[in-house]
């Protein structure tokens, strides 16, 4: 079973999916971008380029994300593991789609229908992924706006698209409110998933 963590940088994912480490020993926890390739490493420096062109960048998060499917994610949901990744395809769906939506590199009416598009013939969506809602000033603050993704306008039409795919998927998405205190958003968190996991 693939489970993902989605949601604003400082919504609170990583805190998450580090717990979850404690109560599901066996299972496999990955993450995206990836930290262990070189994929990985060419989006991180994309990510630090307020320059980068929004188009190759799409491209590099993908590609990343394509070596992450063949390296990582295949081979374990082969093996049976329950798979935990901290973000994956949708925030390419949510990021990728809200910078494409103001630049002038895609002659498309809708960039995350695109998004999503470039993904269908070769990913494997997720089973089950967890939202962490919480609102895009408290996510700028918690993150520290530390990359040119963690700033609160940017954030309000990333938190648009993700409200455009709990829409379009409402039986894969459960919405976490993410604004609790981090025991509380864990409690919610272990709950669901021992619903939808059972023992595995
Ligand atoms: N529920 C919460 N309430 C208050 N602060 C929190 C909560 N969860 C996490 N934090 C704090 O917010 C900051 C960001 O948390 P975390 O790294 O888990 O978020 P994230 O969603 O993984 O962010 P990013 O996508 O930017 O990596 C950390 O300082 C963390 O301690
Ligand atoms: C997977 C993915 C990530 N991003 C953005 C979101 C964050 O600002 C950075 C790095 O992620 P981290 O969880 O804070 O380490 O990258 C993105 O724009 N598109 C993606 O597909």
């Amino acid at each position: 079973m693939l489970v993902t963590l989605e949601g604003l940088d400082g919504s609170g994912k990583t805190t998450v999916w580090e717990a979850l480490q404690e109560t599901y020993p066996d299972a496999t926890f990955t993450r995206e971008p990836t930290n262990d390739s070189w994929y990985g490493d060419a989006v991180y420096r994309s990510i630090g380029d307020d320059d980068a062109d929004s188009l190759a960048e799409l491209f590099l998060y993908t590609a990343d994300h394509a070596d992450h499917l063949s390296r990582t994610i295949e081979p374990a949901l082969e093996r049976g593991d329950l798979v935990i990744s901290d973000r994956y395809s949708d925030s390419r769906f949510a990021y990728q789609g809200a910078t494409l939506e103001t630049s002038d590199r895609l002659t498309v009416d809708d960039p995350l229908e695109y998004v999503v598009d470039v993904h269908e013939p070769f990913s494997r969506p997720p089973d089950l992924t967890l939202y962490l809602d919480v609102d895009p000033k408290t996510a700028a603050e918690r993150a520290g706006a530390t990359n040119k993704f963690e700033r609160v306008e940017y954030l309000e039409s990333v938190h648009a698209n993700y409200e455009r795919l709990l829409e379009r998927d409402p039986e894969r998405f459960v919405r976490v409110d993410a604004s609790q205190e981090p025991e509380a958003v864990l409690e919610e968190v272990r709950d669901v998933l021992a619903e939808a996991v059972g023992d595995e």
